[in-house]
């Protein structure tokens, strides 16, 4: 490409330049399009008047010109007092109407201003007599960039007035400190909207770009800035702003995934919260549904969702559902899962779950450990799982002992396989809800008593025990701390593949033979995840797959030290005494 001509100096001659540009780029432009364009922009009359203007800028910047008088204002005052008494030629009327003009008065106003650079506004003493009742305005200009602005409006069902509905918390509009809950916006860039619709108004905000200027007539009281304490929250269901019909200003939404950390900036509004993202830069809140607006919502869809989600169960087998308590595995005929559960909590839907409030957590050194949970459907590998954990480290991980009313065989002992006790104590125990899960077999009751959970945290040790889904919310307090653990199917391709030569250990026959898992095994396994995981996924702390066994252990047992050591987030009631 030829070097093109700039002209004499480093800014002169732009206008030439300009000029010069579509020719001098004419061999590289092939289509008359483009060229056409590049006529159009170089020739654009605007292009040309900025370029002046910057060409005499840069002029008066290399003489640098020092003004001769800073107090042009006051020279013009007294010379209009001294020209008052004179005798009235033409010339001097009509100098001193010049002079008496507000633009030429603000001229040589600005004028001293320049030359003395004193560029903060004087703002005029307060008069003495305000009159209460007059409406004072305000007239803000903001300078906007890519950001929004933070603020949401709304028309006054009584008076009609456009009025500041609310301030995101850390936007452009709170920063500046300048717009307030409350306050009616009269004008927008010159434009009066009191005859627009808040969608028209949005439209041109969205529109300007650089400084924007309001009027405002100020909110009569003024909004304290609130002392609400900090608060965080997990969010225990998925929120997608831009899908919600709800919400006053859908740019306004935050949107959020199931299990996120939300920092609670406001909740002046009951409906309508801000908050923002735990650890993330932007300072600027978003809006989010309230806990009380959300659960409102969840009741009003909740038949349909029941209708949408029945938790049947097959005859053929619990529906996947673990239908035993875990016993321990010690005793090899009862390992056969085989209690059928008898409440019907296990097909009860979750509770409303929108937000949890939350604190960081870490334990402490020698504090009791939290109750590991783990829940996954029949045959996806719990026991398994378990016993590598057990034998892996034996003095740190254990299981509970459960309880039985049947009688005690010879080779047995109290306390090891079972705690053997009566069925009219049974039944005491169950009534006094004694037991985190119970079922009965063959006429005899079998059961996983918090006792039990107890005896294997006092001795400072890890408790692994996996319990159906819907027992975990029994467990969660502060004296357990539960740490739930998923555990997952791989897809059913996967199934077929790792468990070849699996055994379904649940599905021993009478005379104890373990037979493999059938096709109908693993779909069930994989449908009764997928069912398990919408319904209580809000509860799961983490999520395993089991696909290599070798691989989901390793990652169960990095997950298991990371709750020991490191800090994480729990409902706040487990912290306080
Ligand atoms: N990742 C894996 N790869 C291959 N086989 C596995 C894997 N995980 C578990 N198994 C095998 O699958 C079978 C069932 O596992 P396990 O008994 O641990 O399941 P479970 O979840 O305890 O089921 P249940 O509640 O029915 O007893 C066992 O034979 C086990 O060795």
């Amino acid at each position: 490409m030829p070097a093109l001509s700039t002209g004499s100096g480093n800014y002169s001659g732009l206008c030439e330049l300009l000029c010069a540009l579509p020719s001098q780029l004419q061999p590289h432009v092939h289509s008359q399009d483009d060229s056409t364009f590049l006529h159009n922009m170089f020739g654009e009359r605007s292009l040309h008047s900025l370029v002046k203007i910057h060409e005499r800028l840069q002029h008066y910047e290399e003489r640098s010109p020092a003004p001769i008088l800073d107090s042009a204002g006051s020279l013009a005052t007294d010379l209009s007092e001294e020209l008052q008494g004179k005798s009235a030629s033409e010339e001097i009327s009509e100098l001193l109407n010049l002079l008496a003009k507000p633009h030429v008065k603000s001229l040589l106003s600005v004028h001293d201003t320049v030359a003395q650079k004193n560029y903060d506004p004087e703002l005029p003493p307060l008069p003495d007599d305000i009159d209460d009742d007059e409406v004072s305005v305000k007239i803000i200009r903001l300078v906007k960039n890519k950001e929004p602005l933070g603020a949401t409006i709304k028309r006054d069902e009584h008076t009609g007035a456009i009025l500041i509905a609310r301030i995101m918390r850390g936007g452009a509009a709170d920063r500046s400190g300048l717009i307030h809950v409350g306050d009616v916006l009269r004008e927008v860039n010159g434009v009066p909207v009191d005859d627009k619709k808040p969608d028209e108004i949005i439209h041109i905000l969205s529109q300007s770009q650089g400084a924007i200027t309001f009027k405002l007539i100020p909110a009569i009281k003024e909004e304290t800035p609130s002392k609400e304490p900090k608060m965080f929250v997990k969010t225990l269901f998925d929120y997608e702003p831009a899908e919600d019909k709800a919400i006053p200003c859908k740019e306004a939404g935050l949107a959020f995934k199931r299990g996120d950390i939300l920092h609670i900036m406001s909740q002046d509004d009951a409906n309508w919260w801000q908050a923002k993202q735990d650890g993330h830069a932007n300072p600027r809140a978003g809006l989010i549904p309230s806990k009380q607006f959300q659960e409102r919502r969840f009741a009003l869809r909740r038949p349909a969702a029941s209708v949408l989600q029945p938790q049947k169960i097959s005859n053929r087998r619990s529906s996947g559902f673990r239908r035993s308590f875990r016993l321990s595995r010690r005793d090899k005929k009862t390992n056969k899962s085989m209690y059928e559960c008898k409440k019907s909590e296990q097909y009860d839907m979750a509770d409303v779950a929108t937000y949890e409030e939350v604190t960081p957590h870490r334990r402490q050194s020698g504090a009791k450990h939290r109750l590991v949970v783990l829940v996954g459907p029949t045959g996806v590998g719990l026991n398994e799982l378990k016993r590598k954990l057990l034998i892996s480290d034996p003095q740190h991980f254990s299981v509970t002992v459960p309880h039985t009313s049947r009688p005690k065989r010879n080779q047995e002992n109290e306390g090891v396989e079972y705690h053997f006790i009566s069925k009219n104590i049974f039944e005491t125990d169950i009534h006094n809800n004694k037991f985190i899960e119970h079922g009965e077999y063959k006429g005899n009751y079998y059961g996983t008593s918090l006792d039990s959970v107890r005896s294997v945290l006092s001795k400072n040790k890890v408790c692994l025990l996996d319990v159906q889904p819907h027992t975990i919310k029994h467990l969660r307090t502060a004296e357990f701390k539960p740490y739930v653990v998923f555990v997952k199917p791989p897809p059913v391709e996967r199934l077929r593949e790792s468990r070849r030569n699996a055994k379904v250990s649940s599905g021993k026959d009478d005379k104890g033979s373990a037979k493999s898992f059938s096709e109908e095994d693993f779909l069930e396994m994989v449908s009764t995840a997928q069912q398990m995981e919408s319904q209580h996924g809000h509860l799961f702390e983490k999520i395993i797959v089991n696909d290599d066994l070798t691989a989901a252990f390793s990652e169960l047992k990095m997950a298991l030290k990371k709750v020991e050591t490191d800090t994480h987030w729990v409902p706040i009631s487990w912290t306080h005494s």
